[in-house]
């Protein structure tokens, strides 16, 4: 770039190309649409496509002396030899001294084009800009070069024009057997007939489009080759702009030179001082000096130079030894002090230094500018830093995004009923106003993880046909300071645009959180001023407002009282994991998409037998698993097996088929398993097996057994039920014993489980006399004293051992006993890998026990041959509770 600037005829080159761009345009424009002109005009542009004016081989065409334009019918025996001069002799002097000066710069394969330039100039005459770009081209200032860069478009367009009429004439004649004289005036009739035609500009480009095409589909050998046309699109802002940025790069780059000379001190003093040809001295920025010859003076001395040797520098080392130095030479010269040279002190800024100085500025002004719009990026539509305390709530329509209704959310019938009386109020507001009801303005949906609450919330919103802003608590939350409340005001203030509306905050945990608790390490400031705002917002709205708040969280617990007071979240809908008839009736929803053949009801009922503890998130997942495994073998429907596959991976994780054990390790591992079945068969009270397995699945897990709850769903536990539970546990570990000479570590997890179920007896359920009904908080590691004596430590010790202990001797008395059932599931186990129910009762017989009847109708053993339909039911007594599910992984 540099290099390319640093020659002002590279710059006129640039702009002589661009000229020859635009030329083409306009000529094409301007031409009638006869056949005629259309072949002229292709003429003219095949002439700029194949042989662009000014390039090394346009020698012949440019050296044409002046005056071979159409104003003489191109005759030329009728040329003068020498141009005309309209010039005084100071502007031609200047003409040539410049002309000298730029060839001087440019390639010689331009200099034709120079000298054509020359011949038009003394034939026209200087126009004012030229003549005074020609006068200061040393010194020229930006408006110069703009101006100069003007007559050159101009001139290089006319030029383009002349030659290409010129060349289309005689090519026509040459066609039509008629002078080139004839050509031209039958030119100029048509061109007269056809004035008014130029106003349907609109449509020429396509006509001379189709003539032109036409024209190289007839192209005999002999006519001129067609080259291939290119049309450019010039802009003459973004010319000027470009020009204007690239003279800037270049001064500051170079500030204050074009093309100087640099000279020493002592050539400047025998070359110029001495010789008396310096009129001026100019210091620039202290440390250059600038010499400005007398022109006559300097063509007197130097005949060469035409008067003009270009700017001359020299540098100094400070402006006080420059002057002490010139003084010093023009007193031993002996100039008078009249004729002393003057001395200007100019201060010229260099653009390049200005931007470095503002580069780090600028830098960071950018880097904020880039960071606010990150920042603020998608906040409610806003960018920038002004939209980051906008609220990042999504607003779904209710008419065109929010299709879920009531009947999607299934299982929880009492939530539904509660939620419902927002709709109502949201539809009827008088029913509830009427009798003087206060309308409450929100409900918080807690419990675990999946159950389906933002699920309820934007039914509410798909039932009561109201927009529905859904946020999360954590978007509040951001690290400047006041984004949280401001966002928070933002919301409602949108809602109360809206109203009516339901506003979603899911996880409000995340903002809510009581703020006494926070006694470790100070509170949160933030996250406290967030929710301030919403407890003034939830104040603030009056009881008329139809604005209705549903807060989704997973942890009700650690909620800040202010928010849960009557009047801000009314109610509390606890939402628990779906019962047995909750998870039927969620399968029947995700089942509906699903292609099977089973017999609905009954798959509907096992699937839901299947999966005790499931939350509806688990029930979607498991019935998009199973459509997944029958996808990836290519079946055409989805059947049980596939749904039970699902479900195992759900429960017991992915399985692990790069995981080899040696036949003595699996062995151990069948043996193990076949312990835990024989006691969940064999125990009254224990949870009946339904699958075991020996396929390693999910983290380290070697094996595991699956147990469906005898009675379905247990919400309560007896004595008994805990000690065959337990004595279940220490099932693998006591077979190995019975089996093997040595005991593997796989028993590590169940003595965990077994010893929290005998703590927690002791000190939680009251099942130990010696400790009594007391009950002891679970020291989580944050306690640090202990909330019992040294001695009732010591108390509860003995009492787990003594349950335990009692657990091992009922299991070791039932698997001695049936050693020999141990060894048959075990050998199955092995062979099979995986033993179902149906395989227990095959081997071993049915169950000694009575079991729920709704167990027996689902695993009969008979896959649903027998299924009949039972009356549409629902369990009223039902109540919400514990996870049934069991497992027992071996490390
Ligand atoms: N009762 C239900 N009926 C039908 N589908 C359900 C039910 N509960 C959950 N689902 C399914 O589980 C998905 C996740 O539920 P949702 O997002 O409502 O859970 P959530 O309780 O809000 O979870 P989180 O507390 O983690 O935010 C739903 O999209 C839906 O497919």
């Amino acid at each position: 770039m540099a290099t390319f600037l640093r020659r002002p005829g590279n710059l006129a080159r640039f702009s002589r190309r661009a000229t020859e761009a635009i030329s083409r345009t306009p000529v094409s424009a301007r031409v009638p649409s006869s056949r005629l002109s259309s072949f002229i005009t292709s003429h003219r542009i095949r002439t700029f496509a194949t042989s662009g004016p000014g390039g090394p081989d346009d020698k012949s065409q440019n050296t044409q002396p002046s005056g071979s334009g159409p104003e003489n019918n191109g005759r030329k025996d009728e040329e003068p030899k020498k141009p005309e001069s309209v010039l005084s002799e100071e502007d031609q002097k200047n003409l040539d001294a410049f002309v000298k000066h730029v060839e001087g710069r440019l390639p010689e394969s331009q200099h034709a084009s120079l000298q054509e330039m020359r011949k038009q100039l003394m034939r026209d005459g200087l126009p004012d800009d030229v003549k005074t770009f020609i006068d200061r081209h040393r010194d020229a200032s930006l408006m110069d070069y703009l101006r100069m860069i003007r007559f050159l478009l101009k001139y290089t367009n006319e030029q383009a024009n002349k030659e290409a009429s010129k060349e289309a004439n005689e090519h026509m004649a040459r066609m039509m057997n008629k002078t080139p004289e004839e050509v031209q005036k039958e030119l100029e009739d048509m061109k007269k007939k056809s004035g008014s035609e130029t106003e349907k500009g609109k449509e020429e480009p396509n006509q001379e489009k189709k003539d032109e095409k036409g024209q190289q589909q007839k192209k005999k050998p002999g006519q001129p080759p067609v080259g291939k046309v290119f049309e450019f699109r010039f802009d003459p802002a973004a010319f000027a702009v470009t020009a204007l940025v690239t003279y800037y790069i270049y001064r500051s780059f170079f500030p204050g030179e074009s093309s100087g000379r640099e000279i020493t001190w002592q050539e400047f003093r025998s070359n110029f001082l001495e010789k008396g040809i310096v009129e001026k001295l100019t210091v620039l920025n202290h440390s250059r000096v600038r010499v400005d010859p007398n022109r006559d003076a300097l063509a007197a001395s130097y005949p060469d130079s035409n008067g003009n040797p270009g700017p001359v520098y020299f540098s100094i080392g400070s402006v006080d030894s420059f002057e002490m130095k010139l003084e010093q030479a023009q007193y031993e010269l002996g100039i008078p002090t009249h004729e002393r040279i003057p001395v200007a002190y100019v201060d010229e800024v260099s653009w390049g230094s200005a931007l470095m100085t503002f580069a780090p500025t600028l830098l960071l002004f950018a880097g904020i500018y880039w960071f606010s719009r990150r920042a603020g990026g998608g906040a409610g539509g806003q960018s920038g830093i002004f939209g980051i305390g906008k609220s990042r709530a999504k607003k779904f329509n209710q008419e065109t995004d929010i299709k879920i209704k009531f009947a999607d959310v299934a299982g929880m019938d009492e939530a539904k009923v509660e939620i419902m009386e927002f709709v109502s109020f949201l539809q009827q507001p008088e029913r509830f106003q009427r009798l003087g009801a206060k309308i409450p303005r929100g409900a918080i949906l807690s419990g675990p993880p999946g159950t389906g609450k933002t699920l309820l919330a934007k039914a509410t919103a798909g039932e009561s046909g109201v927009p529905f802003f859904s946020v999360s608590g954590s978007e509040f939350v951001e690290m400047f300071v006041g984004v949280g409340p401001s966002r928070v005001r933002d919301l409602f203030a949108n809602a109360r645009k809206n109203t009516p509306c339901i506003i979603f905050i899911d996880e409000i945990d995340a903002i809510g959180k009581s703020r006494a608790k926070q006694n470790f390490g100070g509170g949160n400031d933030e996250r406290e001023s967030t929710l301030n705002q919403i407890l003034t917002e939830m104040d603030g709205f009056n009881t008329s407002e139809q604005v209705v708040v549903l807060a989704g969280t997973n942890r009700p617990d650690v909620l800040d009282k202010a928010l849960m007071r009557p009047g801000r979240f009314d109610r509390h809908i606890n939402i628990d994991r779906p019962t047995m008839d909750g998870r039927k009736q969620i399968f029947r929803v995700h089942l509906k998409k699903i292609v099977t053949d089973e017999n609905m009801e009954y798959l509907e009922g096992r699937l839901a037998a299947l999966t005790p503890g499931f939350a509806g998130a688990d029930i979607a997942n498991c019935v998009n698993e199973a459509a997944l495994v029958a996808a990836r073998e290519n079946a055409d429907k989805v059947v049980m097996k596939h749904f039970e596959q699902a479900i195992e991976r759900v429960v017991g994780g992915l399985e692990k088929k790069s995981l080899v054990l040696s036949p003595q390790e699996k062995r151990t591992v069948a043996y193990h398993e076949a312990g835990h079945a024989i006691c969940g068969w064999y125990f009254q009270w224990a949870d009946p097996l339904l699958k075991v397995s020996i396929i390693p699945r999910g983290q380290g897990a070697l094996g595991y057994a699956q147990y469906l709850p005898a009675n379905g769903d247990t919400y309560l536990m007896n004595t008994n039920q805990l000690m065959d539970r337990m004595a279940m546990t220490l099932g693998g570990r006591v077979s190995e014993e019975l089996h093997f000479d040595t005991v593997t570590s796989g028993a590590s997890d169940d003595f965990n489980k077994v010893t929290r179920m005998a703590t927690a007896m002791v000190t939680k359920f009251g099942m130990s006399k010696k400790i009594g009904f007391v009950h002891y908080e679970e020291d989580q590691g944050q306690q640090f004293q202990k909330p019992f004596s040294e001695d009732t430590a010591r108390n509860i010790d003995t009492e787990v051992r003594r349950i335990i202990d009692e657990a091992y001797k009922q299991c070791h008395d039932l698997l001695t006993e049936k050693k020999h059932e141990v060894g048959i599931v075990a050998e199955e186990l092995l062979s099979k890998e995986v033993l179902g129910r149906d395989d227990m009762i095959r081997l071993l017989g049915p169950r000694p026990y009575p079991e729920s009847s709704e167990f027996a109708k689902y695993f009969d053993g008979k896959g649903g041959a027998t299924f009949a339909p039972p009356e549409p039911t629902q369990n009223p007594e039902e109540t919400l509770g514990k996870d049934g599910r069991d497992q027992t992984p071996i490390p």
